[in-house]
């Protein structure tokens, strides 16, 4: 489960409980306000429009930051408490593609997607097969040897979606993933994302493109400069503050109607919830082959 609770960060000022060393700064709050849950094995857009806060949430969500207030609790264990060494073994269950990629530039696409089973202690054999298999999968059976300078970005993009997905992670954040793909090669990362949500992955996933939105309705996190402005369980904006049963204020009867003692019609039923309402469903009939 992921909870966030009351969270602001601002960057440059000093984390809580980190002793991170941040220089206290007076930059504006990227974040604030911040307050929702995500089921363990859920399925989240991030959206937002640029400079919103989308990034700054995922680099919590990946504990390369600690909050500047309030709490940020991930996989079960609180930012605020956690040791330089929990945050490390934390960060082992999560999976990341980041929207710059962050791939070793020294290394080799296959090992690029080796590496978190290597720092996992596996086995050679078994990290030969499993690679191959999810290169090949991703389109990049031939690029195995390749240096990522050797690779476009959107082959770029693939070894990190398959370096973050390799171990099967807890939790899998994504920054714009496909950024740089076409529109088939989108919607096969969204297949690869619904398979492994539907195998127990919770899923966060930034993201601009409406084409995967419609395809896979799933509660949305919204962000509109730094505030959350939908939240899975959080009512549609002015639920609260206008109630339909409300009678109509004195002498609007006679300005709408234009009968004398009639009633105003019937107000227009609420607009329907944007795709954020439903419950993640796995509906979206794509195969791995889609
Ligand atoms: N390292 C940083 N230092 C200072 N300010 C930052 C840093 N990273 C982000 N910000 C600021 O925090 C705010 C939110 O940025 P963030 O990158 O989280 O937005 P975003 O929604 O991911 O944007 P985009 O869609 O363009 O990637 C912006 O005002 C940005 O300038």
């Amino acid at each position: 489960m992921l909870r966030f609770t009351g969270v602001g960060l601002r960057y440059g000022a000093p984390a809580r409980g980190s002793g991170s060393g941040f220089a206290a700064g007076s930059a504006p709050e990227a974040l604030r306000d911040l307050t929702f849950t995500l089921p363990e094995g859920s399925f989240t857009w991030l959206l937002g429009p640029s400079g919103a806060g989308k990034s700054s949430v995922l680099r919590l969500m990946h504990c390369a930051l600690r909050p500047t207030r309030g709490e940020v609790e991930i996989l079960g264990v609180p930012l605020s408490r956690a040791r330089r060494r929990d945050l490390v073994r934390l960060r082992r269950r999560i999976g990341a593609v980041h929207q710059d990629f962050r791939l070793l530039p020294q290394l080799s696409a296959f090992d690029n997607v080796a590496l978190p089973l290597r720092l996992a202690g596996r086995g050679e054999a078994a990290i030969r097969a499993e690679v191959a298999e999810l290169l090949a999968w991703v389109g990049l059976a031939a690029k195995q040897d390749a240096l990522p300078e050797e690779m476009s970005g959107g082959e770029q993009q693939r070894v990190a979606i398959a370096r973050a997905v390799i171990t099967r992670p807890t939790l899998l954040i994504a920054d714009e993933p496909t950024g740089n793909l076409d529109a088939a090669q989108a919607r096969r990362l969204l297949a690869l994302l619904i398979e492994l949500n539907r195998i127990g992955t919770t899923v966060v996933v930034a993201t601009h493109n409406e084409d995967l939105l419609a395809r896979h309705p799933a509660p949305a996190l919204r962000l509109q400069a730094g505030r959350l402005v939908e939240a899975p369980g959080m009512p549609e904006a002015g639920d609260a503050d206008w109630d339909l049963r409300m009678p109509p204020p004195p002498g609007f009867d006679a300005v709408a109607g234009g009968t004398e003692g009639g009633r105003p019609p019937a107000p227009a039923p609420a607009a329907p919830g944007r795709h954020g309402a439903g419950p993640a469903g796995h509906g979206a009939g794509l195969g791995h082959g889609a």
